[in-house]
């Protein structure tokens, strides 16, 4: 007896003979094919259902897989997932915010969502937790925050997918938008992770904020750095700012203009927040004061640079807690957006804030403070500046910010440092053999 597969596709022509075939042998043949397709059809569908199940799965799991969470029982979409976002959005006091606070596991992050929640505004956190340093300084910031119910999502703000899932899930009346790739110095080492942080994810994020039906306000870090080689002091908002001296500072100022386009485009209200060189406690490791403490308590040499003539270089160095102020006056200062589902409906605000200390310290007066603090002599290792991005000086004018947000820093650098290092030897286990028991 022929095989199925011979029958229907002989392999030699010589045996298709219907021109000669009896009736009957047509007949029996017709009805042994018809038998035969009818078998075949059943396999096709069977085969069609499987592949379509196959498919539909390894969908699923690749559009899954790119929002897995941070916990083994928790991925994108589950109830638990959504459970633990709404819970974290609720708002718990009268006309309270709701807020999604990107890079909420970073320095600032951390600070301005716990700030936000423990006033009873709705937080939800996004972070990639990426490791330009310690991933698990981050991650104990995210446990420190989840004592607080304060949720955050792991994921990129260049995740369309994700970020219209949870404007899905929260109808945000604000973004706080801290996700940025910092530092000054690494983008001569690592260009185009600034690309992907402060310029593509923003467009990503301003995308996803304009087409809401409910656009939210925005409120994002800028940076000092985009004064640039500015030498008018103090460095006023109306300052010229096209002269970037590092890859950094140019995404930030390119993150100005952007942000700008969809105030004027999309009537989304956007404020700008002019960063000074923020410290304090569960600050970011690759800042001077941080790896200064470090390198001071191991017996490790600091390179302190200076600038041309030996001139000291000068930071207007700000407390956390202040800019954190700072940032919450911005929030609930910010005019409405105006448009929806990505049609303008009328003007919107557009504002940018210096936010600083206004007294610049060196950086040998720093290190000095860090020394009486900690008690040990730092090995300086005095190196004039490289052209790699930095910048003489930063000082700040301050008087729009005061005016507009009541602004007030009240923290020098003297008692900010204490604080810091008085975190840094708790949670690195210097005081009392423990570590990581640091509460804000
Ligand atoms: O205010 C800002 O706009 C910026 O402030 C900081 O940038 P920077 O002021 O360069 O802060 P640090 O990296 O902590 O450096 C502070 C000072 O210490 C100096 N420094 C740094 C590192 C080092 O090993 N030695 C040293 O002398 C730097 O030249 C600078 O003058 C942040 O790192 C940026 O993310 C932020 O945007």
């Amino acid at each position: 007896m022929p095989q199925l597969e011979e029958e229907l596709f002989p392999s030699t022509p010589g045996r298709i003979k219907s021109d000669r075939m009896h009736y009957n042998t047509m007949n029996r043949t017709f009805h042994r094919c018809f038998a035969s397709t009818s078998t075949m059809f059943l396999w096709a569908l069977f085969l069609i259902a499987l592949t379509a199940s196959y498919i539909s799965f390894q969908s699923f799991i690749t559009s899954g897989s790119r929002y897995l969470h941070h916990t083994s029982h928790t991925s994108i979409g589950d109830l638990h997932w959504e459970k633990q976002i709404r819970s974290s959005a609720q708002i718990r006091r009268q006309n309270g915010l709701t807020v999604l606070v990107t890079g909420a596991a970073g320095f600032v992050g951390t600070h301005v969502s716990l700030a936000l929640k423990k006033r009873g505004d709705g937080v939800v956190g996004i972070d990639n937790f990426n490791d330009y340093y310690d991933p698990s300084l981050k991650k104990s910031r995210r446990s420190m925050l989840e004592s607080y119910h304060i949720f955050i999502v792991k994921g990129d703000i260049n995740d369309q997918k994700l970020l219209a899932k949870l404007f899905e899930i929260v109808p945000f009346t604000h973004v706080m938008h801290l996700a940025a790739q910092a530092g000054v110095r690494y983008a001569m080492e690592n260009p185009n992770s600034y690309v992907h942080s402060n310029i593509a994810g923003l467009v990503t994020l301003l995308e996803q904020c304009k087409s809401a039906d409910r656009q939210p306000a925005i409120v994002w870090a800028s940076s000092s750095s985009v004064y640039g080689l500015n030498e008018k002091v103090p460095f006023s908002e109306s300052d010229q700012t096209d002269q970037p001296a590092s890859l950094y500072a140019a995404t930030k100022k390119a993150g100005e203009e952007i942000t700008h386009t969809y105030n004027h485009i999309y009537g989304l209200s956007i404020t700008g927040l002019r960063f000074f060189t923020v410290y304090g406690p569960w600050g970011r490791p690759d800042m001077a004061y941080f790896s200064f403490t470090k390198n001071i308590l191991q017996g490790k040499p600091i390179t302190v640079y200076r600038g041309k003539d030996r001139v000291d270089l000068a930071r207007d160095f700000t407390y956390i807690d202040d800019i954190v102020k700072g940032c919450v006056a911005s929030l609930d200062t910010a005019g409405k957006s105006t448009g929806s589902g990505g049609k303008k409906r009328g003007p919107a605000p557009y504002r940018i804030y210096n936010l600083g200390n206004t007294s610049p310290v060196t950086v040998p007066a720093l290190v000095s403070i860090l020394e009486k603090n900690l008690k040990m002599k730092a090995k300086k290792n005095m190196v004039e500046m490289p052209g790699n991005g930095d910048v003489p000086f930063t000082h700040a004018n301050i008087s729009l910010a005061q005016r507009e947000l009541g602004y007030k820093p009240t923290t020098d650098l003297s008692t900010g440092l204490r604080k810091f290092v008085k975190w840094y030897l708790t949670y690195y286990g210097y005081n009392q053999g423990k570590g990581n028991s640091v509460n804000l």
